[in-house]
């Protein structure tokens, strides 16, 4: 297994937001968070990046290839997430410095894994803005934040995220913000991403039809607690909580569903 999260709670002020929440992601499997706002999504990803906010505290167990998470130094969790864990948010803004032209932002990513010298860093860095399909990379890599679309501006947080070739990728909602075609678009390259690099990855989202495209096993939360725990064919044939039927029906594209009427 390469992740295994068991039993994890969060507490903020004395509030358990993140209540005995247990999944394993083997090896290459791609594993999808998903529930309403608010049900403990984020956090859960958070607890596990070792990235909570202030006042909040995790309990229960990590573990990422046989290693506890829970409690390791921020120097140690800083180290593995430059290396073997790489993350893509919701807004992509949020990992872009805005005064730093994209190439360097990716440079510095490529640097931070390899001993690279900056002109060879700056090379590779057309190269992951070409690997995430940006139009035109040599000329983007120039380009700061705020002169990129929004699609654009995912895809250069994507590339940041893979620099480091990482085992496992979070992404928290990657695709929420963004017109639905691009969205569509941002949810293909991840997908064929993660299957070229052989990656783990655990994906967020509160819509059912996104989480059938990306991942092969969901695991559904309410309020901080796991409700529903299967295959995603499962989940959507045969949901067995009232939760689950309720993202079904919300979801934003009619979901195939095997056996039912689609
Ligand atoms: N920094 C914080 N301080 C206090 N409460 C918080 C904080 N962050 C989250 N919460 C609370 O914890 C609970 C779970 O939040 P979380 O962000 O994990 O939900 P989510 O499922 O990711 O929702 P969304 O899809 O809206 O992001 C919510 O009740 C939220 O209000």
């Amino acid at each position: 297994m390469s992740l295994e999260v068991d039993g994890l709670r969060v507490e903020i002020d004395g509030r358990a937001v993140v209540d005995g929440v247990s999944f394993v992601v083997p090896e290459g499997a791609r594993l999808g968070l998903i529930g309403e706002s608010g049900s403990g999504k984020s956090l859960t990803a958070l607890a596990i990046l070792g990235l909570l906010p202030d006042g909040a505290r995790a309990t229960g167990s990590v573990r990422w290839r046989g290693r506890e998470l829970i409690g390791l130094t921020d120097r140690d969790l800083a180290r593995l997430r430059g290396d073997e864990i790489g993350i893509v948010f919701q807004e992509p803004r949020t990992a872009l410095n805005p005064i730093r032209t994209i190439g360097r932002q990716i440079a510095e990513s490529v640097r931070i894994h390899e001993s690279a010298s900056r002109p060879e860093a700056a090379a590779r860095a057309v190269d992951e803005a070409r690997r995430v399909a940006l139009a035109d990379p040599e000329r983007i890599v120039a380009r700061y934040p705020h002169q990129l679309s929004g699609g654009q501006r995912q895809r250069a947080a994507i590339a940041m995220a893979l620099a480091c070739r990482p085992d496992l990728l979070i992404a928290d909602e990657p695709t929420t913000a963004l017109d639905v075609t691009i969205q569509a678009e941002i949810l293909d390259l991840l997908l064929s991403l993660v299957e070229d690099d052989g990656m783990s990855l655990v994906f967020i989202t509160h819509d059912l039809a996104v989480l059938a495209q990306i991942a092969t096993h969901g695991v559904v939360l309410e309020n901080g607690r796991v409700v529903e725990s299967a295959p995603v064919a499962d989940l959507l044939s045969h949901p067995s909580s009232e939760i689950t039927r309720g993202l079904l029906r919300d979801a934003t594209a009619t979901v195939w569903r095997p056996g039912g009427e689609g």
